[in-house]
């Protein structure tokens, strides 16, 4: 199904999933949907590999675990969390050199806590991960010693803007 784009969502600098000057990175973009969702689109490379041509486990996990934990700031942008446990299934292998998609939404939050769950698409449309992951709220701040910079956290514009995504 198409959903329309409501917002993209800042990106980092050094991050190894969100960092546009990361070179090694998973350099990934991510994007608010009309259903409440967020999606997350990157392309794996040789470098992200385990076994040859297999992105490495560790490498979907943290794709899925920033997917779910951006997706508290949809409605409140200056929410932040860190992740308290993570429990991940690895149904298929999601291969190297290949655009992807990873979907994060919340199931539930509390003043201190939220929970939300995840998916990476494979480009055939099938999925290949899955995950729950429950985070606690903290602000930045705490996470980090100190306001993230405006290198640190920005706005990147895509080339060509995308105005909605299939999922
Ligand atoms: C620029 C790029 C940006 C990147 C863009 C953003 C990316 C976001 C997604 C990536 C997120 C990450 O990877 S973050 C990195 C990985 N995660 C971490 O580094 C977290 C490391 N862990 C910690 O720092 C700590 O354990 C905390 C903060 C999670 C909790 O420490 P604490 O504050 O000492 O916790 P504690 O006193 O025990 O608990 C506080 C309260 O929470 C409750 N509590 C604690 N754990 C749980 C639990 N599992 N389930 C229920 N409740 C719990 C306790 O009962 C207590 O309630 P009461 O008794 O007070 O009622």
């Amino acid at each position: 199904m198409k959903y329309k784009v409501i917002k993209k969502q800042n990106s980092g600098n050094s991050c190894v999933v969100c960092g546009v000057n990361n070179e090694l990175g998973l350099k990934t973009s991510f994007y608010e949907l009309e259903n409440g969702e967020l999606v997350a689109i990157c392309d794996t490379k040789d470098w992200h590999q385990s076994y040859p041509g297999r992105v490495h486990g560790g490498m979907s996990a943290a794709l899925l675990d920033e997917t779910i934990g951006r997706a508290i700031s949809i409605n409140d942008e200056t929410i932040w969390g860190v992740t308290v446990s993570l429990d991940i299934k690895y149904k298929k292998p999601v291969p190297t050199d290949a655009t992807i998609k990873i979907i994060g939404r919340i199931t539930s939050e509390n003043r201190k806590l939220f929970e939300g769950s995840g998916e990476i698409i494979l480009p055939s449309g099938e999925i290949a991960v899955t995950a729950t992951g429950k985070y606690m709220k903290m602000p930045v701040e705490k996470i980090t010693d100190g306001e993230l910079t405006s290198e640190e956290w920005k706005h990147v514009e895509d080339k060509e803007k995308l105005e909605y995504i299939e999922i």
